[in-house]
């Protein structure tokens, strides 16, 4: 589903990513692990088509350009929430809704299961961090993607946050890239774990004890 073959990413001098090779196959749920600026996010907006490797080649979907076609079939839950502030939460999963030919009953599934039916006519720009996050995750969830990607998904997320997310994710049988800080997390929702290291890949194989190899491997 995801296939990436020496993929190297340079902004201005500075070499970020330094041949990264690694794929994800259909249904497959994998980690990616790393410690700050290790080069996680950027790997993220290739594979989503936000921004272009500087050399190699990146494969979704069987595709080789990130075009609408591929993108609409990836949810991406990452630091930009993809959200209208000056839409309710309601409208803003109307707009996608109507953009993928989602039926409306979805929508209300959705707000009920991260627990924003009740404020669902709320401007997205009154909502606290937490709610903007799990507003993103229902985004990403609207339209059942063939792939999930998610950065950091928990961040500002309460407890209550977060085991939804979990949940949905455990529900949700696709292909999962699942980038996080949290080992424990990774572990939970995982089967294979890619660690990264100063833009190059330390280690890709079975989750096991993941704590294990991370402190083998990474420190
Ligand atoms: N647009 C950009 N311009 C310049 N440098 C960038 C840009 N985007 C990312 N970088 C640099 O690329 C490196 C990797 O960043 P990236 O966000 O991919 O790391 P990360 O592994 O996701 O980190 P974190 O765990 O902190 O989220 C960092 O040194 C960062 O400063």
């Amino acid at each position: 589903m995801i296939e990436l073959k020496n993929v190297e990413k340079s902004f201005g001098r500075v070499k970020v990513l330094k041949g990264v090779s690694f794929s994800v196959s259909e249904n497959e749920r994998v980690a990616l692990l790393g410690p700050n600026g290790s080069g996680k996010t950027t790997i993220v907006r290739i594979i989503t088509g936000q921004i272009r490797p500087t050399r190699g080649t990146v494969v979704v979907c069987g595709r080789d350009r990130i075009d609408e076609s591929v993108k609409s079939r990836m949810g991406v839950v990452s630091h930009n929430t993809f959200l209208y502030d000056d839409l309710t939460a309601y409208e803003n999963l109307q707009f996608f809704a109507g953009i993928y030919g989602v039926d409306d009953s979805r929508i209300r599934e959705l707000l009920e299961q991260f627990g924003l039916w009740r404020r669902r006519h709320d401007l997205v720009r009154n909502y606290s961090r937490g709610m903007k996050q799990r507003l993103s995750i229902a985004r990403a969830l609207l339209n059942e993607p063939d792939i999930l990607i998610l950065d950091e998904p928990t961040t500002g997320l309460d407890v209550e946050g977060r085991e939804r997310l979990f949940e949905a994710v455990k529900d949700y049988k696709s292909t999962l890239l699942f980038t996080t800080h949290n080992l424990g997390e990774a572990e939970e929702l995982c089967e294979r774990v890619v660690m990264l290291r100063d833009g190059e890949i330390a280690y890709d194989g079975e989750i096991g004890d993941v704590e294990e190899t991370y402190r083998r491997v990474m420190l």
